[in-house]
């Protein structure tokens, strides 16, 4: 089995790797199973892209070995945007998943229907030793719910209705997120990569 180091130390975002990797013969490891701690890397960029590459290199230097990183988050064209690369963040330094939906369906309280259109963008950079390192970006289109609903997923699911679809994605399951999510439109992008790693 091949492995792989995702330099992420979101946990829900680790679980979708894993099941999606899977078919690529690939066992993933994170953040999340080394023993010695990792200091939190700053996401100091201005696009998703700038901010994975920061967190692959970060710790493909670190191990000298091949890793990818994922940076992704929520935008709301009715917020230009936002929360963007600050969806983490949004509601505050704790980076609170309940916290940050609440926040964004305050922002669009008065926002009718037809204009809360959003997607979700995720961004994988891919860094190895002695190697350039190149992005794709991945989107998943929808809208934003009035009202939380699900329990599936992670982040803004509870929130998100992706197009096609009368359910939030936390009311999707693992395998129907992972067929039609930003993460898994990236990860195509990088399947030829993913097929040839040793
Ligand atoms: O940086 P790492 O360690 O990977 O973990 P993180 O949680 O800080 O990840 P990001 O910096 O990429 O921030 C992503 C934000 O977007 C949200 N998000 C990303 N992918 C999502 C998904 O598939 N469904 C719902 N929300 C998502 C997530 O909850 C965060 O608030
Ligand atoms: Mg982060």
């Amino acid at each position: 089995m091949k492995q792989l180091v995702i330099a992420t130390k979101n946990a829900g975002k680790v679980e979708e790797f894993r099941d999606m990797f899977s078919k690529y013969q690939i066992s993933v490891k994170s953040l999340l199973d080394f023993d010695q701690e990792i200091d939190d890397i700053v996401e100091d960029g201005e696009t998703f892209e700038e901010n994975a590459t920061i967190k692959a290199e970060t710790i493909a230097a670190e191990f000298e070995i091949p890793v990818v990183a994922d940076d992704s988050g929520l935008e709301i064209d009715a917020l230009d945007g936002a929360p963007g690369i600050y969806s983490a963040r949004y509601a505050g330094e704790d980076k609170n998943d309940q916290r940050n939906l609440e926040k964004a369906l305050r922002e669009l309280n008065n926002v009718p229907d037809q204009k809360r259109t959003a997607r979700f963008v995720c961004a994988v950079a891919v860094a190895r030793p002695g190697h350039e390192t190149f992005t794709v970006r991945g989107t998943c289109e929808g809208t934003i719910a009035r009202h939380p609903k699900g329990e599936g997923g992670f982040g803004y699911d509870p929130i998100f209705v992706p197009l096609h679809s009368d359910r939030t994605m936390a009311e999707h399951t693992s395998d129907e997120k992972n067929s039609i999510s930003h993460r898994k439109h990236a990860i195509l992008k990088i399947e030829e990569w993913l097929q040839d790693l040793s």
